[in-house]
């Protein structure tokens, strides 16, 4: 990576705790890096941890859960921080857009108000300066009728609108890091394409930096700089997408490439069998069930994240073979 490191995630696992005990590790050392001014995909099956990971590194780990590892953000290590010093509670670092806009907002409060509330605590900005500020972010985002925006209430427009506005709010306090959590899933096709163009515009222009989740290696494909593709809570392959796509070591990165659709129409082919249900108690590579390659040692023992090229990594036993 050519770019200053923002984000570095050094062996992440969390826990979670029932009536103290460790009920499931759904993620189990997980390694990430982003650059500044990087877009990185994260890719998976559904129940991978790619959620979760993103919440440790928030700082909005529900109660019951514990993460260890560490989580450097611009250099300082937020694990370990109090709640108000993290990158998440000074709203200029890091900000997040969800799946589902719909109960991302508070449906008593016009948009407007609600925006003004974000500047307010984190910017101390109020009166004409916020209003400026807020409509200029949501002329960024293609809404030109700001007017009838800002005094909407959410249930007032569109889910296509309302995903616009929240990526307008994201970034009022011009975060240095933007999480997106699967942010086109819950829109059409068509309104998805426009929104991750949009976001992709806008990284530029304002230069901040991507974490994109997502199960879909398409839109991996046509946003990312960078990829990690995570199964069961690991990261198994990692490096530039371009190399990743083309040339992938992981056999669950050839099958998620495999159930991509193609223009030829030709037939999906999808991965056999699933992700393990809990991980605690694993053995080996957790892949192995469903792996077409599977040998001994990969029941016996889990493999590290290695280079393989520069800038490629994979956690797979048979790596550089198939
Ligand atoms: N509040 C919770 N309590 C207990 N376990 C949880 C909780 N939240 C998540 N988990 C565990 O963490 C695993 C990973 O969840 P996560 O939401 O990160 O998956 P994901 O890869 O983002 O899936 P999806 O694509 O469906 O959002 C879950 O399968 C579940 O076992």
């Amino acid at each position: 990576m050519s770019q200053p490191l923002l984000l570095q995630v050094r062996d992440l696992s969390i826990e979670f705790l029932d009536h103290g005990r460790v009920s499931n590790r759904p993620v189990r050392g997980i390694e990430l890096e982003i650059g500044q001014g990087e877009v990185l995909g994260v890719v998976g099956e559904t129940g991978c941890g790619k959620s979760i990971t993103a919440h440790a590194i928030l700082g909005t780990l529900p109660d019951q859960a514990r993460a260890t590892g560490q989580v450097h953000f611009n250099g300082v290590e937020q694990l370990t921080l109090p709640e108000k010093l993290r990158a998440r509670g000074r709203g200029d670092a890091i900000s997040i857009v969800f799946q589902n806009p719909g109960t991302a907002f508070n449906p008593v409060f016009r948009l407007g108000q609600q925006m003004r509330m974000v500047l307010k605590r984190h910017r101390d900005l109020r009166g004409d300066e916020a209003g400026e500020l807020i409509a200029q972010r949501l002329d960024d985002v293609g809404l030109t009728d700001t007017r009838r925006v800002v005094d909407s209430y959410p249930h007032e427009l569109s889910g296509g609108m309302l995903q616009r506005v929240m990526i307008a709010m994201a970034l009022l306090c011009e975060p240095k890091l933007l999480i997106l959590d699967e942010p086109t899933t819950a829109l059409d096709v068509t309104v998805s394409r426009q929104i991750l163009l949009l976001i992709l515009r806008l990284q530029e222009s304002l230069g901040f930096s991507v974490l994109l989740i997502t199960h879909d290696l398409g839109v991996v494909k046509a946003t990312c700089d960078r990829v990690a593709v995570l199964y069961a809570g690991r990261v198994v392959e990692t490096g530039p997408t371009d190399t990743v796509l083309k040339k992938p070591e992981h056999p669950y990165t050839r099958g998620l490439i495999g159930a991509l659709p193609r223009l030829s129409g030709e037939r999906l082919v999808s991965i056999a069998g699933q992700v393990p249900g809990n991980f605690l108690g694993l053995q080996g590579c957790a892949f192995a069930d469903r792996c077409p390659a599977v040998v001994d040692t990969c029941r016996r023992t889990d493999p590290e994240l290695a280079p393989i090229s520069p800038a490629h990594e994979v956690a797979c036993h048979r790596a550089g073979e198939l």
